[in-house]
């Protein structure tokens, strides 16, 4: 199969790599030519996933017509902020390929998930799924055994992209859950800045484990509330995601939470992360506004707000968590 690969960001770079080892054909597109060119010249993302030879028979190209002409299949990997534009580029080409997100995240201006933000642009009938679950790019790339789940209206491309990508080091599953699926993936990156907090502030795995499994409690709350289903937050793309984010040495959200944690301004931590993307950072906002929206209860996802956009201090944003009123566990 012609599979297209937008946005040469480091995910994006992994799952290319392992479509190529299913001997797909490939096309890795960029938005930069001269970024596309450098790529090129050294055979290697040397900006996102440095230390990782391309394989040789990976397309690289910024010419988006050339990089969509006759694919049949468009893996999107564009940070959620952007993806609009990318999707609005899809249109202008009239493309019918079936879309297959790999971001995670929530749109602040339109509080859309990006299967909403796809069918308002694409259209309701275009083909698309989600594939996410616990994977970072840099063990991908190593071949380091991985499982993750895609989802779809639309059953048949579930199935396809679950056989286009398998092989034995990347393993997946199909979900009907769409929209659970999607927040899971999301959510989580909201509680991997918190449990960097806790890192960066040289607390213990007590509080790590606590807010990993409350941090959980909320996001299937509040995903039960947009129409997924509980389970499905105890699956590979709700807990399984949350584990490795709040534990990973790789995690950008992790780290900025770290930074936080360690006293950095917002600003100074924006600037460390250079093109990287942590989309918890505007996923904290987007779910704290729909869960007022929908007025569910989600007391970390509020304090997370508070210490990324109202300069309340981490150390008291745990205080309040801790000394809240006294609760059952399930209610
Ligand atoms: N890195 C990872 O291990 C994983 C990342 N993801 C998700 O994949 C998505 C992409 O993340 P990464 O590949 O890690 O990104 P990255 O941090 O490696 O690279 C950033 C990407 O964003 C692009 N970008 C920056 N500003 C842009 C703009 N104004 N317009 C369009 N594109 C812009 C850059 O060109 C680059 O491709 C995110 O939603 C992330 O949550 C999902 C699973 C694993
Ligand atoms: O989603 C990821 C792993 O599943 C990547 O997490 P970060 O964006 O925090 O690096």
């Amino acid at each position: 199969m012609k599979i297209t690969v937008l946005s040469s960001g480091s995910w994006g770079t992994a799952l290319a790599k392992t479509l190529c080892d299913n001997n797909h054909d490939v096309h890795l597109w960029s938005r930069s030519q001269e970024y596309s060119d450098a790529m090129e010249a050294k055979r290697e993302n040397f900006r996102y996933l440095p230390g990782f030879p391309l394989p040789d028979s990976l397309h690289l190209t910024a010419d988006l017509a050339k990089a969509i002409e006759n694919t049949d299949l468009i893996v999107t990997s564009t940070p959620t902020q952007y993806v609009r534009h990318s999707l609005e580029m899809l249109k202008e080409h009239k493309t019918t390929a079936p879309i297959c997100n790999v971001s995670k995240g929530i749109e602040v201006s339109s509080l859309q998930r990006i299967s909403e933000i796809t069918s308002e642009i694409l259209g309701e009938s275009h083909p698309f799924c989600v594939l996410v679950g616990p994977s970072h790019a840099e063990e991908l790339i190593k071949n380091m055994p991985t499982a993750v789940v895609v989802s779809s209206q639309f059953n048949y491309l579930a199935k396809m992209v679950q056989n286009v990508f398998m092989n034995q080091n990347f393993r997946v599953y199909t979900s009907s859950d769409l929209v659970g699926v999607e927040l899971g993936g999301a959510l989580k990156n909201i509680f991997a800045i918190a449990a960097g907090v806790i890192d960066g502030l040289g607390l213990g795995d007590n509080t790590k484990a606590a807010l990993m499994t409350r941090g959980n409690v909320e996001m299937a709350r509040l995903g039960r509330a947009l129409g997924g289903f509980e389970e499905t937050f105890n699956g590979l793309s709700g807990i399984g995601d949350l584990i490795v984010t709040c534990t990973s040495k790789h995690s950008r959200n992790r780290s900025v939470g770290e930074m936080l944690g360690k006293g950095l301004s917002m600003d100074d931590i924006k600037a460390k992360l250079g093109h990287s993307v942590a989309e918890g950072v505007a996923t904290t906002k987007s779910a704290y506004q729909l869960a007022q929206q929908y007025k569910v209860e989600v007391p970390i996802i509020e304090q997370c707000y508070q210490v990324l956009y109202e300069d309340r201090s981490a150390a008291e944003a745990i205080n309040y968590l801790m000394t809240r009123d006294a609760k059952q566990e399930r209610n």
